[in-house]
């Protein structure tokens, strides 16, 4: 070594040194957004098994997803979980074991967002309002955090103009007007489906064969059938009276399905008065 450069280079390193410390120093204090740093593997798989209770398929889906995704550098898409079940099962739960274990403040970090269907989206009339402030506070959380994490609870009573808003974030996209989404992470929670999930347990159960038999691919078929009627169709998860036209979604349709509108099977059999309505 030259004895300048090699001063230049003591210089440098402990200047970044001091820059690493300064950053370390403030993140104990202020909450900062640590996008690169990998996920506690073990510590998540600890916090699942020791706190949710019969839900092994969560557990198992969570852990590789959420695994899979912060360890890799360089998502193409953001991570979407979709958990179904009914009241009360520990989706809000989970979500919540989730958001603490890719931000140590969980719901209370400012990278972390909750919303609830009939809360922050109540009036119909109000559908472009909520677009357009969902869609900007999407883009700016995810422009000063690119892990954001984002939970939208009661799914399956989200209007179809606001979950119109979500999808574009959802998908492939380098960037959308500068913004990369693709180290998001949006959790959805719904109760449609917890039906069908429920009969399968109970079939198991009948069959004399053990809860943790029960696998994925038990599941799948039955809810891509049941809550998405099969891939090529689309859902109107809304309630009867107030359903919207999926293209105006501010115009309040008759109560009445329009052509090529099928009540699903058990709203026909008056077995459930929920959100359900599905083009054929
Ligand atoms: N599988 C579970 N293991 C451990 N605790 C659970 C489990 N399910 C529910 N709980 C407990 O019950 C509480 C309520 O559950 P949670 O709110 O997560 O249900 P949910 O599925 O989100 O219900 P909803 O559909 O009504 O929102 C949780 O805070 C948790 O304490």
């Amino acid at each position: 070594f030259e004895p300048i450069s090699l001063g230049i280079a003591i210089g440098a390193a402990s200047a970044l040194t001091g820059y690493l410390s300064y950053t370390d120093l403030y993140c104990r204090f202020a909450e900062c957004c640590r996008e690169e740093q990998p996920l506690n593997a073990s510590a998540l798989k600890l916090n699942l098994e020791e706190k949710l209770f019969g839900q092994h398929l969560a557990t198992e889906v969570i852990l590789k997803a959420l695994t899979g995704f912060r360890n890799n550098r360089n998502p193409k898409k953001p991570l979407t979980l979709s958990l179904h079940g009914w009241a009360g099962t520990g989706k809000n739960f989970v979500s919540q074991i989730a958001a603490e274990n890719l931000h140590p403040k969980g719901l209370k970090s400012g990278f972390v967002h909750l919303f609830v269907s009939t809360l922050h989206f109540p009036h119909e009339q109000h559908i472009k309002l909520y677009q357009d402030q969902l869609q900007r506070w999407i883009r700016g959380n995810v422009s000063a955090c690119a892990s954001s994490v984002f939970i939208f609870d009661e799914m399956d009573k989200l209007h179809p103009g606001v979950i119109d808003a979500i999808k574009p974030f959802l998908d492939y996209y380098e960037q959308i007007d500068g913004v990369s989404y693709r180290k998001a992470i949006f959790i959805f929670l719904s109760n449609a489906g917890g039906d069908l999930i429920t009969k399968t347990a109970l079939d198991f159960w009948r069959a004399g064969r053990k809860r943790e038999d029960i696998q994925l691919k038990d599941l799948e078929p039955v809810l891509s059938v049941g809550v998405f009627n099969n891939k090529h169709s689309e859902c109107l998860w809304w309630p009867v009276a107030q359903r919207t036209d999926r293209q105006k979604p501010h115009r309040l349709l008759h109560p009445l399905p329009a052509p090529g509108v099928q009540p699903r099977e058990d709203v026909r059999a008056g077995r459930d008065e929920g959100p359900r309505f599905c083009h054929r």
